[in-house]
């Protein structure tokens, strides 16, 4: 469970995120959306202890996640594809990762396996593709095979059969219990993949629920989206 309450962030005189709250849920796949600058980044730092909260919570399974020992065993997130060393391979990255949270070594191979990677597995990272650092990414959430996953713009880079691949991972791993929580603005995407949506804009929340309550005001979750965000975008093209 991911339980976000009243969270604040302020970067000097910016506000990212103001009074948000939300929760997602265990079995889920909950989507996270809004325009650009809209705070959703700032949000998952702070989700994750890289940034700290100027007032109001962000827990996971109840607690602040750097209060926990358990580390990727409490929870997994891909933030950026750019994570890995570019002179190590995607086994070497792993398997340090897999030492330092005092997890099995097989844990390397079971998730390049999950995640396709197997083959190029002793190549090193930086000659892989965006859409191979991603899987690399999603395989290094998995390696703790912890009960709350984040994914930040998961499926950027990946070809249809990769998107294909993610969408039926993220259904998976939901319907095994787990908290899913994916920011993206693919929104066709979210309307595919996710049960419930977070929208925000502006740092504050839009709305919050499962897709099929939000757009069943009519019209699909795009043209919801757009409606419930007019007022909150800060960059359109041809400064509209
Ligand atoms: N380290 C920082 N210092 C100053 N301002 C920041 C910092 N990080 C984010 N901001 C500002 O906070 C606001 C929210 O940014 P954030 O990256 O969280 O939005 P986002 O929803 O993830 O956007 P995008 O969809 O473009 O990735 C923006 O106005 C951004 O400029």
């Amino acid at each position: 469970m991911i339980e976000v309450d009243q969270l604040t962030k302020r970067y000097g005189p910016t506000t990212a995120v103001a009074g948000l709250s939300f929760t997602a849920r265990p079995g889920r796949v909950t989507g996270f959306l809004g325009p650009n600058g809209a705070g959703k980044t700032t949000t998952l730092r702070v989700l994750l202890g890289l940034d700290t909260a100027s007032s109001g919570t962000a827990t996971i399974g109840g607690v602040p996640f750097r209060s926990h020992r358990r580390g990727l065993r409490h929870a997994g997130a891909l933030l950026d594809a750019q994570q890995a060393h570019p002179g190590l391979t995607a086994t070497a990255h792993l398997a340090a990762l897999a030492r330092s949270n005092d997890l099995p070594g097989r844990r390397v191979d079971d998730v390049l396996a999950e995640v396709g990677l197997t083959p190029v597995a002793h190549r090193r990272v930086g000659a892989y593709s965006l859409g191979m650092r991603q899987r690399l990414g999603v395989a290094t959430a998995l390696l703790g095979d912890p009960p709350v996953l984040i994914f930040d713009e998961p499926v950027n880079g990946m070809d249809p059969e990769g998107v294909h691949w993610a969408r039926g991972l993220f259904r998976r791993l939901a319907a095994e219990g787990r908290t899913v929580f994916l920011s993206s603005h693919l929104i066709g995407e979210m309307a595919a993949t996710a049960d419930d949506i977070v929208v925000v804009g502006r740092g504050r929340l839009l709305a919050a629920g499962p897709v099929a309550a939000i757009t069943g005001s009519g019209g699909s979750l795009e043209d919801v989206f757009l409606r419930l965000t007019s007022a909150s975008v800060d960059y359109r093209a041809g400064g509209a």
